[in-house]
């Protein structure tokens, strides 16, 4: 299976940040979760990759394409949804429809009505007046009805309540179901990555700190809960963060590093995230 996005060595430059030799891989069939803080550099990443703004270096390649001359060709086979959703004010159902039709070759009308009855969008009124919700949801329905391979989402499921959440979720988790699928998904709301994803990508400060797959990272780390000098006494490589409180140390630990017999926990993505970023920081 070929990879849905080959992203090497990539450089964006801005006065005060650089996204700074990004590698990202994203296998075919899977879904991606791009975590990272405020200013991180997801969307500048995601941008990137759909051509939105240029690049200073690197190469992207999706779906076996190469990006730099293949855009155009490519943009049919994803579906994307950013914060914006970029509908005009004044549209509503009908136009938004037609506009799509004339987009995308593969616009399936059916499927999108299906959409807009399954989010409960209204096909009567104006985009502008829309809430946050339905917007998002309205990107969504789009995203899903011209026959995509790839979905890119950046921020999609902010705003969101959780019982459309937990349906956007299984939608998203049905379109990977067969293999030449695969969605890239940023998200704050770490705990629907970690339901959702196959594969977890930190991001700080404009570099990817992890690119791996979830169930490695979930097996692989765990906290530990000890004293400070139970810990100082530990291998200083098997301990990725730790957070100082009443009674005691939590520790990230990884847990081959660590004597067997101690007592370690599950971790969270979310965990995993603010431990490492807290310990770099
Ligand atoms: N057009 C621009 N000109 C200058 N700097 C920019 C521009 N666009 C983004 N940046 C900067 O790039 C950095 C990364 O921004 P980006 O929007 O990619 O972060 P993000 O990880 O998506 O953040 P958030 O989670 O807050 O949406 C920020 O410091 C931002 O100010």
């Amino acid at each position: 299976m070929e990879n849905a996005i080959e992203i090497r060595g990539l450089v964006k430059e801005y006065k005060d940040f650089k996204l700074d030799n990004v590698d990202l891989t994203l296998p075919g069939g899977c879904i991606l979760g791009l975590i990272g803080e405020n200013g991180a550099g997801k969307s500048t990443l995601i941008k990137c990759l759909l051509g939105i703004i240029h690049k200073n270096e690197g190469s992207i390649t999706i779906l076996g394409r190469d990006a730099d001359k293949e855009l155009a060709d490519i943009k049919e086979d994803v579906g994307v949804v950013l914060d914006d959703v970029g509908i005009p004010d004044t549209f509503k159902y009908k136009q938004i429809n037609s506009v799509m039709k004339c987009t995308y070759r593969n616009w399936d009308e059916a499927v999108f009505e299906g959409y807009m009855e399954k989010f409960g969008l209204p096909k009567d009124k104006k985009f502008k007046d829309f809430s946050r919700g339905m917007k998002m949801k309205m990107g969504i329905a789009i995203a899903l009805s011209h026959n995509a391979k790839l979905l890119v989402l950046d921020e999609a499921t902010n705003g969101l309540d959780p019982v459309i959440r937990d349906e956007v979720t299984d939608i998203f988790y049905e379109f990977t179901r067969d293999e030449d699928h695969s969605i890239l998904i940023s998200s704050h709301i770490v705990s629907d990555l970690e339901k959702l994803c196959d594969y977890i990508s930190f991001i700080h400060k404009g570099r990817v700190l992890l690119n791996e797959e979830k169930d490695i990272l979930l097996e692989e780390y765990g906290i530990l809960s000890c004293t400070e000098e139970v810990l100082k006494e530990l291998d200083p490589h098997a301990i990725r963060g730790k957070k100082s409180g009443k009674y005691g140390v939590q520790a990230l630990v990884k847990r081959d590093g660590v004597p067997a017999g101690m007592d370690i926990s599950p971790v969270t993505i979310e965990e995993l995230f603010v431990f490492m970023i807290k310990e770099i920081a």
